[in-house]
């Protein structure tokens, strides 16, 4: 079917268009005011009134290095390619078993990796992973940290939580507590679950996943949205809160999507550097129709006859687009660097013996020990942050991100009444790169150091 007769699209305009309309300032405002006090947070406000929409602004002083706020996401996924180097909770993306099973793990799927670009192994010629620095170690001491056979020197100063499985039995999803399994089942897993201990069809799932897995992942994230809006909408229907119509449900379910910022994905992407300016409607078209495959595989595996508009392609594509708007990556700092930069800090004789085990490890894995898990995620607070080319702020410090909320530092002191505002990009560079790496994200920039070297530009011409 051709992506420009998706017959949802058609069928519930009116119902799309009611869910994809901006919120009024005063809904934005009870949103914020609401989900602040549902988290018990202070020091900042959501407004609507300044010159780019929403923002975010201080309603206490913060001093240089203050943590200003810890957002908690409302969707995340790790990325597929990261999964291979990180074994983190599907839920919170904490990393979980222990510094030995993160250590084998990565070593054993690094060598099936290999195998599998090299033909089976023989032991020769070619090395584990993508870096020929790397060693090669013995499949049995790989086995034996994966088991708990092989205990590392210092390691249990980094202990983990243990890994839970998938309450569905997928072998996808993985957690650090019953707590979290049951969290994701609850919010996005029930229904995107391709266990066999699940109800769903979990052909039509793994379909779909692979599908995203090969193309973009970012079609996970789209899925876990609906996922979550429709168990939502299944919640208050339960609850009989109030009497609402079929409609009023979904729109009720949707709120917090409704909130973040988003644009159709094929009109805000950014045109790749090796696509020429004349082949951009071609190309705009083929993301158009790629999405809509991804939303028919979708389609064939949720499908909820009662949340029928969140199955158009042109919610679908606005989910992706807020992903693509919104700046939005979840790193969490990876424990196995923490584990040897300890080794590393260790005095002299402890460390060489230390070494004596650990050293064969630190060159198999190669340059990529400290690989942090990364992602995408929608967090409902950071994505309220203007950028500026002179923030106050900054997301992420390293001893701070442990899991997956999102942890905003001030950069500088911050003053009550002030806003509050990040750097989407590398800001170290000249105003024309900064603008260039800004129309990605579909804006010109009007921050106080731009609009500056703006005016000295055309006043020098
Ligand atoms: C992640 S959103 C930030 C929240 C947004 N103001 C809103 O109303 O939802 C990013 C969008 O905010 C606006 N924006 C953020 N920083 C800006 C800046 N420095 N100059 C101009 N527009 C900005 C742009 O429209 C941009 O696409």
């Amino acid at each position: 079917m051709d992506a420009s007769i998706c017959p949802i699209d058609a069928q519930f305009s009116d119902q799309i268009s009611i869910l994809l309309n901006p919120p009024i300032p005063l809904q934005v405002q009870e949103y914020f005011q609401e989900l602040l006090a549902e988290r018990k947070c202070c020091g900042f406000k959501v407004k609507t009134d300044g010159e780019h929409g929403k923002g975010v602004y201080s309603e206490v002083d913060f001093q240089e290095d203050e943590i200003v706020m810890k957002d908690q996401m409302l969707v995340g996924a790790q990325h597929s390619s990261n999964k291979i180097d990180c074994l983190v909770c599907s839920f919170c993306f904490r990393f979980i078993g222990s510094i030995e099973l993160q250590i084998g793990r990565k070593l054993y799927l690094q060598g099936v990796s290999a195998t599998d670009e090299c033909g089976p192994s023989n032991g020769s010629g070619c090395s584990s992973g993508s870096s020929s620095q790397k060693t090669r170690l013995p499949r049995d001491i790989i086995a034996s940290l994966m088991n708990g056979d092989l205990q590392l020197p210092y390691s249990e100063k980094f202990p983990l939580p243990p890994v839970v499985p998938c309450l569905g039995g997928c072998k996808e999803a993985y957690y650090c507590s019953k707590s979290c399994a049951e969290a994701d089942w609850d919010s996005f897993h029930s229904l995107l679950c391709g266990g066999n201990g699940s109800s769903n069809n979990t052909k039509a799932i793994l379909k779909f996943m692979q599908h995203a897995n090969d193309t973009n992942d970012i079609f996970i994230l789209a899925a876990k949205v609906i996922s979550n809006t429709i168990l939502r909408c299944r919640k208050l229907k339960a609850a009989h809160v109030q009497q609402l119509g079929k409609h009023e449900f979904l729109l009720k379910a949707w709120k917090p999507v409704s909130m973040g910022y988003k644009k159709r994905w094929w009109d805000c992407i950014a045109l790749p550097e090796d696509v020429d300016s004349c082949d951009e409607p071609e190309f705009r078209m083929q993301i158009k129709d790629l999405a809509f495959a991804s939303l028919q595989l979708l389609k064939e595996a949720i499908y909820d006859d009662e949340c029928a508009p969140l199955f158009s392609l042109d919610i679908y594509g606005h989910i992706i687009g807020m992903f693509e708007l919104n700046n939005l990556d979840l790193v969490v700092a990876s424990p196995v660097e923490d584990y040897f930069l300890y080794i590393d800090d260790l005095p002299h004789s402890q460390k060489k013996e230390a070494e004596k085990i650990t050293k064969s490890f630190l060159d198999a894995l190669g340059e990529d020990y400290a690989i942090s898990c990364e992602g995408t995620a929608f967090y409902p607070l950071q994505s309220c942050m203007n950028h500026s080319c002179i923030p106050n702020a900054k997301a992420f410090k390293r001893e701070e991100d442990k899991d997956g909320q999102a942890t905003i530092i001030a950069l500088k002191p911050i003053s009550k009444g002030e806003e509050i505002t990040i750097s989407y990009i590398d800001e170290e560079v000249s105003y024309e790169e900064r603008q260039e790496s800004l129309a990605d994200y579909g804006f010109r920039c009007e921050c106080p150091r731009c609009l500056e070297e703006e005016h000295k530009g055309s006043s020098s011409d």
